[in-house]
């Protein structure tokens, strides 16, 4: 079983996911669109080093694949050892030393055996560029959160283009300084954006838990649904956007991001512009005559208003 409440006939495994240890990596049947998992609910779906290359190898075979248009990012569950439901706890704090969260000797994920590389590593937050990665992706990945979203894990269902909670089991709670960990980044800067600068101090100075419905009411989650019909629900919303044009829901999606996102917004944004522009007649005229030695005729091309 992958997870309780995961519709295997609408899902095929992707070809090598069987290599993944700490996540699954599915592909929809009939939506162009992918499921990615934590796989590791005894933990909360708390991420180790290893997790988080597996969960960066997954969203960027997802993100180059030209046939599919979203992405659901869920946690597989319940606990087999108390039933308990998580999206991701963060950090696996059992395997965080000094600088980081730590490869370990049995762990055979790290892949760095160049010695000048293993003396260059400190410890991992490499969690920081999947979230990157989720950001820039140019496709929606919406978080769908079966129980608790805590920590980095909580910071992942913010930098999502979405986020769906389970009605009975979703918990939202920052715990980063109860365990001498601060998510300055998106995790906080963004969560502002999204729920109001003071809420999102709240949220991260009391670490107080929050339910699926005050998730929605603060503006950080989308929908309450219930349980049993949480995965459907995903699908149907990736349906939806996945009808939609591929090129304005990626256009959207840098331009929502760009209000926020500084010079690396705009230069993220104008580069799908300058794209678009390379495919007109006027880029290709451009091209032409520096290739064919002459002057570009440019004339035959109106000013637009
Ligand atoms: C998530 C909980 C609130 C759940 O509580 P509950 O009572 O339901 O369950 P248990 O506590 O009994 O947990 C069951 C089982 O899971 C293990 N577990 C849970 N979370 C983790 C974890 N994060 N690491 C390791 N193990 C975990 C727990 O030990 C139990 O196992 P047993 O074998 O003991 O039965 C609650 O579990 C909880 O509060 N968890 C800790 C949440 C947390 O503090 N996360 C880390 C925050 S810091 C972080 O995630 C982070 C990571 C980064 O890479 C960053 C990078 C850059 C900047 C910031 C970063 C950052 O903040």
């Amino acid at each position: 079983m992958v997870s309780e409440i995961f519709e295997t006939t609408r899902w095929e495994q992707v070809d090598g996911a069987d290599a993944f240890d700490d996540i699954t990596y599915h592909r929809a049947t009939d939506v162009p669109a992918v499921r990615i998992a934590f796989d590791r609910p005894e933990k909360r779906n708390a991420f180790r080093p290893g997790t988080v290359d597996e969960l960066y190898a997954a969203l960027d075979d997802a993100r180059k694949k030209a046939d599919v248009g979203c992405v659901l990012l869920t946690g597989n569950g319940p606990s087999d050892e108390d039933g308990g439901w998580a999206f991701c706890a963060g950090g696996d704090q059992s395997v965080r030393g000094e600088s980081g969260y730590e490869y370990r000797e049995d762990d055979d994920a790290d892949e760095a055996d160049d010695p000048l590389v293993r003396e260059a590593k400190a410890g991992r937050l490499h969690i920081l560029e999947v979230q990157r990665l989720i950001r820039f992706m140019p496709k929606p990945v919406i978080a769908v959160v079966p129980g608790w979203a805590v920590g980095g894990g909580h910071s992942l269902h913010v930098v999502c283009d979405l986020t769906l909670a389970s009605a009975e089991h979703a918990k939202f709670l920052q715990t980063d300084p109860d365990v001498a960990s601060f998510d300055g980044g998106f995790g906080s800067a963004y969560l502002a954006k999204q729920i109001g600068q003071k809420k999102a101090r709240e949220v991260f100075f009391r670490g107080k838990t929050y339910s699926a419905e005050e998730a929605v009411e603060m503006g950080m989650a989308n929908e309450s649904i219930p349980h049993e019909e949480l995965e459907e629900v995903a699908l149907e919303w990736a349906d939806e956007i996945t009808d939609k044009s591929p090129t304005a829901i990626r256009m959207l999606k840098y331009a929502f991001n760009m209000t926020d996102d500084g010079m690396v917004g705009q230069q993220v944004f104008a580069g799908e512009a300058t794209r678009l522009a390379y495919m007109t007649d006027e880029a290709q005229e451009g091209r032409d005559a520096f290739l064919e030695k002459r002057d570009p005729n440019f004339s035959q091309f109106p000013w637009h208003y």
